[in-house]
């Protein structure tokens, strides 16, 4: 088994829920090494007020021992403070008093089409499981995948560079990943944060809500995860799948993205180098991916998130009841939450690349998947030894 993770849990049920399976026995892991990101994903300019009633943290339930990982299913639960004031509404058991339905679906949302095709009168069935509430379990199966890949010394961070119509440079943002303060918009550049927050405050201000762009930098990567020999196996591929299945991302793009396809190829192509008899390469346009492979470069990907869905100044849309026209529901929410979402986009490649390493050098332990991987990086240090001594100093 590789590394592959599920979810389950509503918004104001009783938790979230993620089962993690693959991991290696013996890979040391404490809450406190997945409780940092869920506060991560907490915190930034713009959140609702449900982050002031949460303080997300695991319990684990299976696979762990002592601070080792036992190689079996890891299973993780994060309790909903807020159940306790839906209980009434969220409780699995038979209500005593049935709720209020919610009708009114709103534009951008699961909404329409999941009453629609789950045969549902009451919206709440559908939105509940829906909102990026659920990105909580992500991010607990990511520090796992995290703490995995940093025993081989991969390092994942995340930087925003556009909020509506403010930006930065990605490719300076992302040479600056890591870097920028986590309270505000995870944006690097202080001047930059500031007109970001400004433009929040103007959204909101007029009762509506914006989106923006974020980017992920992994590091420390080896050459050769994935594969180009099927098209399943491709990484670049894997990873568009992973970041664009978060709530509200629109487009996912790998190193220049959209940007190649106005540049010549000598614009875009990475030249390849010998540095002091050791392969460079000239740049990192590709993002760390030729041929749906890593090329041992940081892995560059970014999203474009849309819009808060739900906002003040409610869109028009039909009562599901009686087919009246009608104003979408309106429940609290974020104003902006592309801050939070760079964590979910950290996790998500983490688990993606934490994937594809065990798919390619294996390993029910540590201790074996430590063997194949120096075996692999120590051929490849080898060759560069052998053939690029005293070249291209
Ligand atoms: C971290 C995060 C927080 C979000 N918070 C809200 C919110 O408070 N209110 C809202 O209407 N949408 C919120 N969204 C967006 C919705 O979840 C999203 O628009 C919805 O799931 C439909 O997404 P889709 O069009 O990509 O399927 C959030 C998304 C993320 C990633
Ligand atoms: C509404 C959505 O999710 C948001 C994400 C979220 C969280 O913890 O990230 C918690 C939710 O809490 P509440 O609905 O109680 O305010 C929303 O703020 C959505 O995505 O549609």
């Amino acid at each position: 088994m590789r590394f592959d993770f599920s979810t389950a849990g509503e918004s104001h049920g009783p938790g979230e829920v993620a089962l993690v399976h693959g991991v290696p026995a013996g890979l040391g892991l404490v809450a406190g090494d997945v409780n940092r990101d869920l506060a991560r994903r907490q915190r930034g300019y713009g959140r609702g007020g449900r982050q002031k009633i949460e303080k997300d943290e695991i319990e684990f339930l299976g696979g762990v021992r002592h601070g080792y990982t036992l190689g079996s299913p890891i299973a993780m639960l994060v309790r909903n403070k807020d159940y306790a004031n839906w209980e009434d509404r969220m409780s699995p058991e038979p209500p005593e008093k049935e709720p209020k339905k919610v009708t009114l679906p709103r534009p951008g949302h699961a909404d329409l089409p999941g009453m629609q095709k789950y045969h549902f009168d009451d919206l709440r069935n559908v939105l509940e499981r829906s909102s990026a509430r659920e990105t909580t379990a992500r991010v607990a199966a990511g520090g796992i995948a995290r703490k995995l890949l940093a025993e081989f010394g991969v390092e994942i961070n995340s930087a925003v560079y556009r909020i509506g119509a403010v930006a930065m440079d990605k490719e300076a943002a992302a040479l600056a990943a890591g870097k920028a303060d986590e309270s505000e918009v995870r944006c690097p550049d202080p001047e930059v944060t500031e007109k970001m927050k400004a433009e929040i405050d103007a959204a909101r201000y007029a009762r509506d809500a914006l989106g923006g762009e974020f980017v992920v930098v992994a590091e420390g990567v080896p050459p050769g995860l994935g594969s180009y020999v099927d098209w399943r196996d491709k990484l670049d591929a894997r990873l568009a799948h992973a970041v664009m299945s978060i709530n509200a991302m629109k487009g996912v793009e790998v190193g220049m993205g959209f940007g190649v396809a106005s540049r010549r190829s000598s614009e875009v192509q990475d030249e390849i180098l010998l540095e002091n008899g050791e392969l460079v390469r000239s740049s990192n346009r590709a993002g760390g991916l030729e041929g749906g492979m890593t090329n041992g470069e940081p892995v560059v990907v970014s999203a474009a998130m849309k819009p808060i869905s739900t906002i003040a100044k409610a869109l028009r849309t039909v009562d599901l009841s009686t087919y009246e026209p009608a104003r979408a529901f309106k429940e609290r929410a974020d104003s902006c939450a592309v801050m939070a979402a760079a964590v979910v986009g950290e996790s998500m490649v983490a688990i993606v690349l934490a994937d594809a390493m065990l798919e390619k050098f294996g390993g029910d332990n540590m201790t074996d998947l430590r063997a194949a991987y120096e075996a692999y990086t120590g051929r490849l240090r080898d060759e560069a030894r052998a053939k690029g001594a005293g070249n291209g100093a």
